[in-house]
């Protein structure tokens, strides 16, 4: 289980929200939505220890996020160019953090063909997958999906989706799917919770609010 305990985060000695507690179960997708400039990116980023939070700690099996070592927690970036070298072929991209399982890379339909390509080289839903199968080779326990099919079809995004929700069924990974999409949301994520904008700050709403429990994903 990751648990955000208490978090108030922010900039520049602002914060976004304050207060809050989030769960998130192994094995399961919980949606995170809310609107422009709630600070959803930042509570991601403080759940996957890449923000440090101003108030509150983030625990993972009750122990705090480790210092070193591989982040138990992987971000997801909505851009996946952004988070790649641009001068590093995929095959070396995807050994950064560690060697994938073959099974893997099946499993998340990386081509072989693929591997001696340059990012720009592949579509975004490919490098999509090759940024979650970059992720997994790092064996985290969760991942943090920062908007990562807004760009894509519908068709590319449910391959995705498909993928990550047989990820979490099959290895136990919890995931936090974060989207201004409440209908993607309701399709792909068990449960979701809501961000407010001044979450849990003096005069807002207190926490986010659970929000019935998503639809599975269409077939
Ligand atoms: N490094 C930073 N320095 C200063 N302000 C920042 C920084 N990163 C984000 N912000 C500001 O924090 C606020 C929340 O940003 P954040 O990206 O967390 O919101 P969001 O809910 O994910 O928004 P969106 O849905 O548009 O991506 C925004 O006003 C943003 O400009």
């Amino acid at each position: 289980m990751l648990e955000g305990r208490d978090l108030s985060a922010g900039f520049g000695g602002r914060p976004l929200f304050s207060h809050l507690t989030i769960c998130l179960p192994p094995g399961r997708i919980l949606g995170l939505h809310g609107p422009s400039g709630a600070g959803k990116t930042t509570l991601g980023r403080v759940l996957a220890g890449l923000h440090r939070p101003g108030a509150g700690t983030v625990l993972l099996g009750g122990s705090p996020l480790p210092r070193t070592g591989p982040l138990p927690v992987q971000y997801l970036h909505q851009n996946p160019l952004a988070a790649m070298n641009p001068r590093w072929r995929i095959g070396r991209i995807l050994s950064e953090g560690g060697h994938p399982d073959p099974g893997l890379q099946t499993a998340t339909g990386i081509e072989t063909g693929w591997l001696d390509r340059f990012p720009h080289e592949l579509s975004g839903g490919q490098l999509q997958r090759v940024s979650i199968l970059r992720a997994l080779a790092a064996g985290p326990r969760h991942l943090v999906a920062d908007e990562i099919t807004a760009p894509l079809d519908p068709v590319a995004q449910a391959r995705i989706w498909h993928l990550l929700a047989d990820i979490a069924a099959r290895d136990g990974i919890g995931i936090l799917a974060i989207s201004h999409d409440a209908s993607l949301l309701e399709r792909v994520a068990h449960s979701t919770v809501f961000l407010a904008p001044g979450a849990g700050l003096p005069g807002r709403q207190a926490e986010p609010a659970a929000a019935p429990a998503g639809r599975p994903l269409p077939a």
